[in-house]
């Protein structure tokens, strides 16, 4: 069993990213406490954890959008394939291949689906660099072609989220951010966003999942990390934590010591019966 805590990163060397130690705060209050993880080049990592964890403020401190939610990162830094890239602006962020879907998808509503694909790749300069992101994104989104111009607030919750998805790869990142991907979407088209995040993967490009659905996070990554209060509670291969007899019990409620829902919502009532399908339960706080 690899799985350890709290987590310290596994795979060393320079490529990839990097987060050491990082201490993140919003004046006074205090979001992330000494966090330290590793994407390693062609990954897929998660990080799980409740509410207020501070999964968001790890993505915005690495994507250099800290800022515009008035936080600051106060010690540690982040590295990318051995580059810093704490302290640089967001588009310089992006410029280095390191783009973020923020959640609540945040695509340009009254803007078409085809202006919100171009406003993607404004950093861009490379025109065959821009048509193969394009066709890239049109073969994993089809309907982003057929909804060319509609304007982009009109579509579904699920088409939305493909268009920010869409959008970000626009820009041809080479380590994807992804916050909450799944959050509100019906069951069907959750699963059509997995698998889109696993051929986006198989593409090439490394991810960097923030998810609460902890069944779809461990199925889709390699390597996990439990955030708890602004630390790094648990972490290790994906495999291992989701065969992990506490982690069973207190985020997926399976297992003979499940605590019957006192911690976890849609936990089931009885062990063994389960009401709600593990894949739509989500992530509690950690309240041992
Ligand atoms: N703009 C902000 N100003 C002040 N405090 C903030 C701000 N954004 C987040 N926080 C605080 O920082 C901590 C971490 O929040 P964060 O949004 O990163 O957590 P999270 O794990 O992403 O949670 P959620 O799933 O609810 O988005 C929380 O205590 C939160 O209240």
């Amino acid at each position: 069993m690899n799985v350890h805590a709290p987590g310290s990163p596994g795979a060393t060397g320079d490529s990839g990213l990097t987060v050491r130690d990082l201490v993140v705060g919003y004046g006074p209050v205090a979001a992330l406490r000494g966090v330290s993880l590793r994407v390693p080049r062609g990954a897929v990592v998660a990080v799980l954890g409740g509410n207020g964890a501070g999964k968001s403020t790890l993505l915005r401190a690495i994507s250099g959008t800290l800022r515009f939610h008035r936080g600051g990162i106060a010690s540690g830094d982040v590295t990318f394939d051995g580059e810093r890239i704490s302290g640089v602006e967001p588009s310089g962020v992006v410029a280095r291949g390191v783009v973020q879907v923020p959640e609540g998808r945040r695509i340009f509503a009254r803007m078409t689906v085809e202006e919100n694909l171009r406003a993607g790749a404004l950093g861009v300069r490379d025109r065959g660099a821009n048509a193969r992101a394009r066709e890239r994104v049109l073969g994993l989104f089809p309907i982003l072609a057929e909804r060319s111009r509609q304007r982009a607030g009109l579509m579904s919750g699920g088409e939305q989220q493909m268009l920010a998805i869409g959008r970000a790869l626009m820009a041809a990142p080479r380590l994807l951010l992804l916050d909450e991907p799944t959050l509100g979407l019906a069951p069907i088209m959750a699963a059509r966003i997995a698998e889109t995040i696993q051929e986006i993967n198989a593409q090439g490009t490394s991810v960097l999942l923030v998810e609460q659905n902890v069944a779809t996070a461990l199925a889709l990554a390699s390597h996990a990390y439990v955030l708890e209060v602004g630390e790094v509670a648990l972490s290790g291969a994906a495999r291992d934590l989701a065969g992990d007899d506490e982690v069973r019990r207190r985020y997926l409620g399976i297992g003979p010591d499940a605590d019957g829902g006192a911690s976890a919502p849609g936990t089931p009532d009885a062990p063994g019966t389960p009401d709600v399908p593990a894949e739509r339960r989500t992530l509690t706080r950690w309240s041992a």
